[in-house]
């Protein structure tokens, strides 16, 4: 199978020039790259043949949209080698569109750095106006700092051609992305079904003096060289080759030459650079941004993966606590507090959210102080990390500063892009916790099975403790690393200040989680026992923990755990001598959909505490049996 864009386009040499096509669904984005590819004569001529045809099957007239679903059988099927990119030429200037069928896909590309986009094609259906993704995308090409913005106002047939009816669509696009702070260079009146105004000038509106897509894309400034930048070379690996060492990474601007002093990471370790090689190419005298390099150094020090090489005279930024964007990708919320690592160019630094500065409100764009970030929101927060992290402030239409936070699952959960070192404020508590260096893999290797929160939650009575206690035995025989975090036994201690008011029951939740959260990432297997009444303290408790919590519903109806009163506490609450009681004048909310539901009115401890335990064994067990305890 051949690839459907045409073999031209991969013999250019010159940069290409990356852009982003962004739109409201159904405004025309797939229409217009299919119509745009086709136009500048970047497809093969089997491919026209075949859209025509299967447009025509299903009577229409020609559907360009219907190449951008063959391109994506293409990549499903491996054909296409880099399933975001679609290059093409334009009179012999390269230009690759950074596609992505779905929004939250889009969003990950755009910040993953997929698009060092110069410009950005907003595509607005004329007759509609801006719709709910039109704001979103242009908030982002904001927060990213496209600057180069084309607004195509796409379907004007529907508008008739209509000067005035166009100019008043143009006008209300306009004000949205003033209060956006977005400035579109231009406006293009088009349709990209028809091809109006895209490659070629539109006959059917001779009032528009503008230039065409292809006229305004000519005009997008090329990719600005990176080499007269300050040197930053990150390392990405240290080899050993007869007794040398080469330090090996992608310089990302500037220029190294032998003989230079380079200053190494954090440590601000001086070196000489005493040779270049390149892969497959003889010994160089210097090489700049955008080659793949190894360099030996003159004294012969080792920099770890991540470290920075930069010249002493131009330094980058250097911080602990640094002021950032967020782009949040989770579905659940962020507060503070939360740990990730954040990704910077081959560094992994750990860090911890000590601040949710702003958060952008989307329907009227402003920021706002919050408690947290919504799911998929825009914020402005403040990361603390344990070490000095160095980095560029993020610079528009650059990689400079583009950070991206991984959960502990190595997950993408948002873009970071590094604003600059946080000042500290007068009176602020500032903290830097620390990340451990022994990473998951390593605990999960020795211990033979991973981390994981069992929450037990259920009325006084239902049987928490004692299951948790006969199953922490059970798991301890087979050699798992257990822990019990009980609520009567934390109260002891830990909890001793708090009673039983609802924000005292909401804190000693949070206490625990951290607990169990500190237990959970060492490797352990923690049980925690707790009434844990309120559905949102439970909710507070997966925050904390993430997904590696699973939900117990240890069930008994009222009158057996009544009936039961192990401790005298419910013929206590009856006859008045303690109030709040849970169950009788305080209230428990049943969980929705626990992960493992246990009826302890009928079953037996024995047959209970088997049934967790196996529940347990076959969610923290690596393939095959747990490790045998020597
Ligand atoms: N008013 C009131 N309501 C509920 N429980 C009470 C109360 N007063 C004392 N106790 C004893 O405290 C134990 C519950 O503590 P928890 O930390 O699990 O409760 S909570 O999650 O904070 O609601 C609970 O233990 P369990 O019986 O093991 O559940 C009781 O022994
Ligand atoms: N299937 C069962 N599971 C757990 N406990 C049971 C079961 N059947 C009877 N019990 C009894 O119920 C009581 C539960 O008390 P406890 O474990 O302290 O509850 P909680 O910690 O939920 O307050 C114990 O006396 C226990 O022996």
């Amino acid at each position: 199978m051949t690839n459907t864009l045409s073999p031209s386009v991969a013999q250019s040499q010159e940069p290409a020039t990356p852009i982003v096509i962004v739109g409201h669904v159904d405004h025309g984005k797939s229409t217009l790259i299919g119509r745009l590819l086709h136009d500048t004569d970047n497809l093969q001529d089997g491919k026209v043949a075949q859209i025509i045809a299967s447009s025509k099957k299903r009577g229409l007239k020609v559907e360009w949209s219907f190449l951008l679903d063959s391109l994506q059988i293409e990549r499903d099927q491996g054909v296409t080698v880099d399933s975001t990119r679609i290059p093409f030429l334009l009179n012999k200037r390269e230009f690759v569109i950074v596609d992505a069928p779905g929004h939250r896909q889009f969003l990950r590309n755009m910040i993953t750095g997929a698009a060092d986009a110069e410009a950005a094609v907003l595509v607005v259906d004329a007759a509609e106006g801006a719709r709910e993704q039109t704001r979103r995308h242009a908030m982002l090409l904001h927060l990213i700092g496209i600057r180069h913005v084309i607004v195509l106002l796409n379907k004007v047939d529907l508008l008739d051609f209509d000067q005035a009816k166009i100019e008043a669509a143009e006008k209300s696009v306009s004000e949205l992305l003033t209060k956006l702070d977005l400035e579109a260079a231009l406006f293009i009146p088009a349709s990209a079904r028809d091809g109006d105004n895209i490659a070629s000038r539109s006959d059917r509106m001779p009032w528009y003096s503008g230039p065409t897509l292809t006229e305004a894309l000519a005009q997008v400034p090329s990719p600005a060289s990176r080499a007269e930048l300050p040197l930053r070379l990150p390392v990405q690996d240290v080899y050993r080759f007869d007794d040398k060492r080469y330090v090996a990474g992608r310089i990302e601007r500037g220029r190294v030459r032998v003989g230079d002093t380079v200053i190494i990471g954090t440590q601000k370790t001086p070196a000489k650079i005493s040779s270049i090689a390149s892969w497959h190419t003889a010994p160089q005298i210097s090489a700049a941004a955008g080659q793949s390099v190894a360099v030996t150094l003159e004294p012969d020090v080792i920099p770890d993966r991540g470290d920075l090489l930069h010249k002493s005279e131009t330094p980058p930024v250097a911080a602990s606590r640094i002021r950032t964007r967020l782009f949040w990708l989770r579905q659940e919320p962020l507060r503070v507090g939360e740990s990730f690592h954040l990704r910077l160019a081959t560094a992994e630094h750990a860090v911890t959210v000590t601040s949710i500065d702003s958060v952008v409100n989307l329907d009227d764009l402003q920021k706002y102080a919050g408690e947290e970030v919504p799911a998929e929101g825009f914020a402005e927060i403040t990361l603390s990390a344990a070490e000095t992290i160095l980095f560029d402030p993020f610079v528009p239409g650059t990689a400079d500063g583009r950070g991206v936070l991984v959960d502990r699952q190595q997950r993408i959960v948002g873009g970071a892009p590094l604003l600059g070192p946080a000042a500290i404020a007068d009176g602020e508590k500032v903290i830097h916790p620390t990340g451990s260096t022994v990473t998951t893999q390593d605990r999960t290797r020795a211990k033979g099975h991973r981390g994981g929160v069992f929450w037990l939650t259920g009325l006084s009575g239902s049987g928490k403790s004692t299951l948790a206690r006969a199953t922490e035995a059970a798991l301890f025989a087979d050699g798992v690393d257990v822990t019990v975090l009980d609520g009567d036994t934390l109260r002891a201690g830990l909890c001793k200040d708090l009673g039983f008011s609802e924000a005292d029951r909401t804190e000693n939740v949070r206490r625990a989680a951290e607990v169990a959260r500190i237990l959970r990432d060492a490797g352990q297997v923690v049980l925690v026992a707790l009434i844990s009444p309120l559905l949102s303290d439970r909710a507070l408790a997966r925050q904390i923990l993430g997904e590696e919590f699973a939900e117990v519903f240890v069930d008994a109806d009222l009158a057996t755990c009544e009936q039961r009163d192990p401790k005298g506490l419910y013929a206590a609450a009856r006859s008045g001598k303690i109030s709040g009681f849970t169950g009788i004048d305080a209230p428990y909310e049943a969980p929705v959909s626990p992960a493992l539901h246990l009826k302890t009115s009928a079953g037996s401890v024995e047959s209970e505490t088997k049934t967790l335990a196996s529940f347990i064994k076959d969610t923290v067990r690596l393939s095959g049996a747990l490790k045998a305890r020597s």
